[in-house]
């Protein structure tokens, strides 16, 4: 499933970038690692010049494999446009609108290849590992929790029907299943550490920070603790619902117990098309399967045996679980894909 679910988002953001899908999932997940590893040689002064643990060989092996990638294809799109005109109306993906801007003598901030690159390999980063762990995590505690899920396949079942797959418009009216998200970013959210630089000196509970200093944000320890959450470890999504509706936490920022996208003008931008991917995507593979787990020794899990599934972390920019989710999808009798094809 880990592996399934990396694919699928990789997929959307590339073909919303460059309008084809593009294989860039390892570079990917190499990146997201090697920014939470801890660097001997970013601390210790003396060590400072020497590459104890072969970071630079690894960052400069993961820059030209995505350099080359991100180069073949912009050559192949520079070589179409050089022969096509652009038609009235026509939809543009993120690459096309970036090379209008470099060819735009007009601009007042002007861009160029490097930023392209540089664009491209921010959103992959930032949008592909970041959707797919949320989702992961989200199965994996339904999986845990069969209740809950036959909870949220019951709304499924009764807003959207079983004749038709769940959309992104139908979102807004599945607050069980926003609970279930709200809930997910609040214990795993994937990117578990914000950063922000202080920018003058300050004095905060009798702690001295002097300007200049790397702060970080520990969103995962504030979802967690027990002073903002009532029994923080259990997975409840009921806690965000008032009276069946949604409660009006939201992930934008303004609540600053809950902060899987950061907050204020540095939050994350992809926000929007977050919270719209996760519960389609998530809604949609409860509604069409059941899930069975398969364990580290290769025995299916079934019911009860299902709690005990792994959900360790692995370190790194993002949170993902320490071990891949494996897990045999087998699809429901009264699937929508099923339905129509029998209709
Ligand atoms: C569940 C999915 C996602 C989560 C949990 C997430 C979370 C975050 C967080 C916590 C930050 C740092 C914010 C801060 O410092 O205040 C961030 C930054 C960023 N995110 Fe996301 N993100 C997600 C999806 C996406 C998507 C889909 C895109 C793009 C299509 C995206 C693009 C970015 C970019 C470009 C930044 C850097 C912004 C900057 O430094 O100014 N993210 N994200």
């Amino acid at each position: 499933m880990t592996e399934e679910l990396l694919k699928l988002t990789n997929n959307v953001i590339s073909r919303m970038m460059l309008g084809e899908a593009e294989e860039a999932r390892d570079v990917v997940r190499g990146v997201t690692q090697i920014f939470g590893e801890f660097n001997v040689s970013d601390f210790i002064w003396l060590f400072k010049k020497l590459d104890l643990q072969g970071f630079q060989k690894r960052i400069e092996d993961l820059f030209q494999r995505f350099d080359t990638l991100v180069e073949k294809i912009i050559s192949k799109r520079e070589e179409i446009r050089k022969n096509k005109r652009v038609k009235n109306g026509e939809i543009r993906d993120f690459l096309e609108v970036l090379l209008d801007c470099v060819e735009d003598e007009s601009l007042e901030i002007k861009i160029n290849r490097v930023h392209i690159k540089a664009l491209i390999m921010d959103f992959f980063t930032a949008g592909t590992d970041t959707t797919a762990i949320s989702t992961e995590w989200a199965l994996v505690e339904l999986l845990k929790h069969p209740m809950l899920l036959q909870k949220a396949r019951e709304e499924i079942n009764n807003v959207v029907g079983n004749t038709r797959l769940v959309e992104e418009s139908d979102c807004l009216n599945l607050p069980y299943l926003q609970a279930i998200i709200k809930e997910t970013f609040r214990l795993h959210p994937p990117v578990p550490m914000v950063t922000r630089r202080c920018v003058e000196d300050c004095n905060i509970e009798n702690y001295v920070i002097p300007n200049g200093t790397l702060v970080f944000v520990n969103v995962w320890s504030i979802g967690r603790n027990p002073k903002y959450w009532e029994n923080p470890l259990e997975f409840r999504p009921e806690r965000f619902l008032n009276n069946g509706e949604c409660d009006n936490m939201d992930v934008r920022g303004q609540h600053f117990q809950l902060l899987p996208f950061g907050s204020g003008r540095r939050m994350c931008p992809g926000v929007s098309l977050a919270i719209q991917e996760v519960p389609a995507l998530l809604g949609t593979m409860i509604q069409c399967f059941d899930f069975h787990v398969v364990d580290h020794k290769g025995k299916i899990l079934k019911g009860e045996d299902g709690a005990v599934i792994d959900v360790s972390e692995r370190p790194g920019l993002t949170a993902p679980r320490a071990h891949d989710l494996v897990c045999v999808p087998v699809e429901r009798s009264n699937c929508p894909q099923l339905n129509v094809l029998a209709s």
